[in-house]
């Protein structure tokens, strides 16, 4: 049977890659999806953006919603201290078994705890499973309408902190309308937006980062 693009993109990553090379492997993604077979990851022009942020706020311990093949955990992972800890959540138990895989050839296991799951029934365990006083980062990437809940989720598990950092993925595209009114109108978030592309394409697409105020 014919394989899948996530099967594809590991393919190239095992190809082009240099093992435990991080670097190495989020290029030899960003070539795949640019000259060969397009995917959802957050590319490299907004790939950018969420490294200042990440090198910016210097996070111990990172929450990422939706893993798909593990580019944007690799991303962030690189830049980590040693005993920083990033937990990814992955809905669909065949891109978690290849993002496992992206994530294994980048030499990034230590720092990633990737849990299958759903946001919605794993944010409230966060805490008891992975001894998390507060989240000092989120990147949410996962189903779009799925933001808003998952925000206040956290905010109600209190998993936030005066200066915890959200940011956003496909703010404009495909969009989280319902989410940017929340952050950018709430007395709780300090909200700036980060004008980019759709990864990969011409699209305009952003990025929104919230700073909770506490
Ligand atoms: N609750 C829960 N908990 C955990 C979870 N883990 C995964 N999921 C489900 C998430 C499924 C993938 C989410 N990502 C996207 O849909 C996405 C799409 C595009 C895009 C697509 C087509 C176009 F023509 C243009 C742009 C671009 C992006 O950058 C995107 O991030 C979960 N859900
Ligand atoms: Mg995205």
């Amino acid at each position: 049977t014919r394989s899948t693009r996530p099967q594809r993109l590991l393919g190239a990553v095992q190809k082009s890659a240099t093992r435990g090379d991080p670097c190495s492997v989020v290029n030899a993604i960003d070539q795949f999806c640019r000259h060969t077979e397009w995917a959802m990851n957050v590319g490299d022009e907004k790939g950018c953006i969420l490294d200042s942020v990440v090198s910016e706020v210097n996070p111990a311990t990172v929450l990422e919603l939706g893993t798909y093949c593990g580019y944007s955990t690799v991303r962030i992972a690189r830049l980590l201290p040693p005993h920083a800890k990033l937990i990814t959540l992955e809905f669909n138990p065949d891109f978690a078994a290849i993002a496992r895989q992206v994530i294994a050839w980048a030499g990034m296991e230590e720092k990633v705890h990737l849990v299958e799951g759903a946001s919605g029934e794993w944010i409230p365990k966060i805490k008891e499973q992975f001894g998390v006083k507060a989240l000092d980062l989120v990147f949410l990437d996962h189903w779009k309408d799925q933001y808003l809940p998952d925000t206040k989720l956290i905010e109600e598990c209190g998993l936030l902190r005066k200066g915890s950092v959200l940011l956003a993925d496909n703010v404009i595209f495909p969009g989280a309308p319902q989410y940017l009114e929340y952050v950018r109108s709430s007395q709780q978030y300090e909200s700036q937006y980060f004008k980019s592309h759709l990864e990969y394409t011409k699209v305009e697409d952003g990025l929104e980062k919230s700073v909770f105020l506490g």
